[in-house]
């Protein structure tokens, strides 16, 4: 893309970028999201962008991308400084997908993040996500762990459980206690994967696809399979962290709604962009106050990603630095601007 050029009379002799957020460009950590078809998942992720602008976050946010994202969405997304890559699908084992729900099929892919290996961390973030408060500090928590927030088993989504069929949730563990003698050992702490804490490394991601190989799908696909793989390094972390939305109906004791600082429009009927209020459970206040709050974002033009502005103070110096502004705006990285005149 040629540069915005406006030509000026020269000036003093510095060249300064000036960044338009504390966002930390070259950093080994980011936030990572994954938008696979042509549909309307891209609003989604840039929702997502823009409220991680909005709370200031330090990190960019990659954008795993299956083939079949059209180019227009990718512009929209480089266009809000995403930074977006290309990842293959992943298939589960051969003729075995109808034990996993359709609709989550599409989701194994979501293992190929574990290739980002030019990141030493990062955050996964479903598309259908909002972070409302800056939740930049996970990134300092100690290595070597899977940190996520725990699941609820009490929606119809899980009636193909056990302990859906006996009422037994991991969130009221008191409530209905697990029947140790007919069932034998309680289900481990099992995570939402809509967000989770992880470290790319290329030994867990050939290791995560040759596991998947001989693992059978089961209904809820890579969240089943990813509980199942790090179970041993998962650490529970508070659900203000991903407030799955049906928290606020099965176990509304749980949930402080103005301590939340990432929501997960996770329920049927609870994607912003397409919210109708029709489904079970969205006429709800609370619901409606946050399928709000996703739009003022998405709506709000000032969070739209600004360029950083190189400017650049005199004709020697545009000479000098040419080749590398060039590359940089043709990168899409910057635009740049000769300073009006020192005089
Ligand atoms: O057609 C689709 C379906 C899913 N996704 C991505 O896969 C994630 C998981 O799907 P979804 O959030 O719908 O599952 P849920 O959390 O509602 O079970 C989404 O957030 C998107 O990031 C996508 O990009 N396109
Ligand atoms: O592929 C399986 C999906 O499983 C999870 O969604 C489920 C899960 O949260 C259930 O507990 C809810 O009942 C249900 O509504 C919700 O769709 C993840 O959010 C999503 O990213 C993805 O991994
Ligand atoms: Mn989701």
């Amino acid at each position: 893309m040629a540069p915005e050029l406006t030509q000026t009379p020269a000036a003093k002799s510095t060249v300064t970028i000036a960044k338009p957020s504390p966002m930390i460009q070259g950093s080994d950590r980011a936030y990572v999201t994954f938008l696979a078809g042509n549909g309307d998942y891209v609003k989604g992720v840039v929702g997502l962008a823009k409220g991680l602008r909005k709370v200031k976050s330090a990190y960019s946010l990659v954008v795993a991308i299956l083939p079949d994202v059209p180019e227009e969405h990718r512009r929209i997304l480089v266009e809000q400084g995403c930074i977006v890559r290309e990842i293959e699908p992943v298939y589960p084992p051969e003729n075995q997908t109808q034990f996993a729900m359709a609709y989550y099929v599409i989701n194994y892919s979501k293992l190929r993040i574990w290739k980002f290996v030019d990141y030493s961390k990062m955050i996964y973030l479903d598309g259908d996500i909002q972070v409302y408060e800056n939740i930049d500090h996970l990134f300092d928590l100690p290595d070597g762990y899977f940190y996520a927030v725990m699941d609820c088993f009490c929606e119809k989504t899980w009636s193909h459980t056990p302990q859906y069929k006996i009422g037994y949730c991991q969130q009221c563990p008191e409530k209905v206690q697990w029947p140790k003698a007919e069932l034998g050992e309680p289900p481990d702490l099992y995570f939402n994967a809509g967000m989770f804490l992880f470290e790319p490394k290329l030994e867990t991601y050939e290791n995560l696809l040759e596991t998947l190989k001989i693992t059978p799908p089961t209904p809820f696909a890579e969240q089943d399979f990813l509980n199942m793989y790090f179970k041993k390094i998962y650490k529970p972390i508070p659900l203000v962290y991903n407030l799955v939305l049906a928290m606020l109906w099965r176990h509304p004791e749980n949930v402080e709604l103005d301590k939340v600082k990432v929501v997960h429009y996770c329920a049927a009927g609870s994607k912003p962009w397409r919210y109708t209020g029709k489904e079970a459970n969205m006429n709800r206040e609370d619901i409606k106050m946050l399928v709000n709050k996703w739009w003022d974002i998405y709506n709000d033009d000032s969070l739209n990603y600004k360029k950083p502005v190189a400017v650049v103070d005199t004709e020697a110096d545009l000479v000098n630095l040419k080749p590398f502004i060039t590359a940089l705006t043709e990168a899409g990285r910057v635009n740049y601007v000769t300073a009006p005149s020192a005089a």
